[in-house]
């Protein structure tokens, strides 16, 4: 069974809450990256250090693609009432509203969507890839751009993914560009793997994940629709070199000073 966390979780706090006061509307700090460069478990930290919520876009991306791809085959899926919405081709998705809805209550939840229609063994590696090729069609992004600033109204947030402080939330208060060479990335993604129990079904190499990993960048990058980029204001850090709680340190003190010591 594959899961697909989105999680968001709203936690109150006194950072939190100053945040809001200071600005009153909610906050984005937007995190952005290439894979593996460690946004997802460093958003999450410094979401729980802030107060704030996190959102993983990657997988609201995968879970939305998911949704649709069980819309179109509705045999594959195994629980749940039946989805609204016409079947799509994967190829050309449409936005459905009943769709979009019954993703953005998953998403509220901490655990909210397993996919378990899937193919034994379909590793985490090539559902990537597969999300990749399809979170590049306009149609997509667009359906997914209206339900990341839904979610981003409600609450401060940290957001992470390829665009967020580009496109998503190009006036977010704090953007930070994440990234660490190839081989470093490579190391992580692969103990990441092994660490998730996929050793068995992820027969990869150092050499190949590198390849794999620069075959996404190139994607991600050379992309029409909100390609992977360091947005102007953003802080680039490169990690290759530095623990996550420095990582998490650094954001947290970027946030501090950008937001919450705004004089009121
Ligand atoms: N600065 C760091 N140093 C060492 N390992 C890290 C660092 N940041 C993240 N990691 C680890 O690298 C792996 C990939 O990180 P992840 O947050 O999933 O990256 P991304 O979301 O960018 O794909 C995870 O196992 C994570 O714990
Ligand atoms: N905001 C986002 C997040 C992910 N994605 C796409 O989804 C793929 C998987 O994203 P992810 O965040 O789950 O993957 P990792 O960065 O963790 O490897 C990326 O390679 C992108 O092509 C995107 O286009 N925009």
């Amino acid at each position: 069974m594959i899961l697909c966390c989105i999680n968001i979780r709203a936690r109150s706090s006194s950072a939190g809450t100053a945040a809001t006061a200071a600005f009153g509307t909610p906050i984005q700090v937007a995190i952005d990256g290439p894979a593996a460069s460690g946004k997802s478990s460093t958003a999450q930290l410094v979401a729980a250090r802030l107060g704030f919520s996190y959102i993983d876009s990657g997988a609201l991306s995968a879970a939305f693609i998911t949704l649709k791809a069980l819309n179109s085959n509705p045999t594959r899926r195994k629980t749940g009432p039946p989805l609204s919405g016409p079947p799509t081709s994967p190829s050309r998705p449409s936005t459905s509203r009943p769709i979009l809805a019954r993703l953005a209550r998953f998403a509220r939840r901490p655990n909210c969507f397993s996919t378990q229609g899937r193919d034994a063994g379909h590793s985490l590696t090539s559902r990537t890839r597969h999300v990749s090729e399809i979170a590049a069609i306009p149609a997509v992004r667009s359906a997914l751009l209206v339900l990341k600033r839904r979610l981003a109204s409600e609450a401060n947030v940290v957001m992470d993914g390829r665009d967020i402080g580009t496109s998503v939330f190009p006036d977010a208060k704090v953007k930070v560009y994440l990234d660490a060479s190839p081989e470093v990335r490579a190391r992580r993604r692969l103990a990441e793997l092994m660490g998730a129990g996929q050793g068995n079904s992820v027969q990869m190499g150092l050499e190949e994940m590198v390849a794999e990993l620069r075959a996404r960048d190139l994607a991600d990058t050379q992309r029409k629709e909100s390609p992977l980029r360091c947005a102007e204001d953003a802080v680039r850090l490169d990690t290759s070199a530095m623990t996550q709680a420095e990582v998490v340190e650094r954001i947290v003190r970027l946030v501090e000073e950008k937001v919450l010591a705004r004089p009121q």
